[in-house]
């Protein structure tokens, strides 16, 4: 069996990985320094760090998009080299075509991987059902609310069946109530996917509402300052695990940890000014 296949070979590894960066002012500096992660399969892992501590770069590095100054980045056990069809991505940003309803949204990225056109519209109807769009098929994205376009993002993704899932901040912009919505839909849909999951956000319990592990990352240069297991059981209601006691003890110590370095970007940042 090839590591590709294998199941015991973890989706995503980061082995000491360090990324130097230019400044305007032409100076090197370091964003992530011996940093070291694993993902193995199925599995959803939420990092989270003070702003700039390079959580974006992190995924860029397992996209392709950005290769490390040193150390290695595998996804299913091969060198990363060049952008795998594999991965799916969300941001904080749409990715829609504005220019396109909802359905051509969905159905564009199974065309563009040569599925044939009636095959590719059946299987966008259909995941526009699952994430509750069906009457909605034929609007722009200028016509739907922040939440209808994130529901659109998410069956834009998973209509392409990833195994790797990168999300950076994507319901950074939504209201609290609608971003409670979205995290039950978003483990819904991951629950049947079976994708490997690493979620980047600024929000402690949306991390730990979602994920397996929490990562908490260093100020910059960022390097693993703990990781955190999850141990809450699934399937998980978000709007109501967050009250439970067991809930808000996991915070509590995450966010001990995570207030120091926050702490310690904020006077990074002073010091610079
Ligand atoms: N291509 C680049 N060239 C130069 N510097 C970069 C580049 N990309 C990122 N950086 C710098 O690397 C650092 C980390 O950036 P990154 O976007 O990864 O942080 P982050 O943790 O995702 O930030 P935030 O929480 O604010 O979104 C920042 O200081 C940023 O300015």
């Amino acid at each position: 069996m090839s590591d590709q296949q294998n199941p015991s070979v973890p989706a995503i590894e980061l082995i000491n990985v360090s990324r130097r960066f230019l400044s305007p002012d032409g100076k090197s500096f370091m964003t992530l320094q011996d940093f070291s992660m694993t993902v193995a399969r199925g599995e959803f892992v939420a990092l989270v760090g003070p702003t700039g501590c390079g959580k974006s770069t992190t995924l860029n590095l397992i996209t392709g998009l950005g290769r490390p100054s040193s150390g290695e980045v595998r996804v299913m056990g091969q060198p990363v080299r060049g952008i795998d069809p594999r991965v799916g991505f969300v941001f904080q940003a749409d990715a829609l075509f504005p220019w396109r309803n909802v359905i051509d949204n969905v159905a564009a990225g199974p065309l563009f991987r040569g599925r044939p056109r009636a095959e590719a519209y059946e299987a966008a109807h259909d995941w526009i059902g699952r994430v509750g769009l069906a009457k909605f098929e034929r609007h722009y994205p200028h016509q739907l609310s922040g939440g209808m376009r994130k529901r659109v993002a998410l069956a834009q993704t998973f209509i392409n069946g990833p195994e790797i899932l990168l999300m950076d901040e994507p319901f950074s912009a939504l209201d609290v109530q609608t971003r409670v919505v979205m995290h039950e839909e978003l483990l819904q849909l991951w629950s049947i996917s079976k994708a490997s999951v690493v979620f980047v956000t600024h929000d402690l319990e949306e991390a730990i509402g979602l994920a397996d592990k929490v990562y908490v990352l260093t100020a910059r240069p960022a390097t693993v300052k703990a990781i955190h297991a999850i141990d809450i059981p699934r399937p998980r209601v978000i709007s109501e695990i967050r009250y439970e006691p067991h809930f808000i003890e996991l915070s509590r110590t995450i966010w001990k940890d995570l207030r120091e370095e926050v702490q310690m970007s904020s006077d990074d940042m002073k010091s610079a000014a």
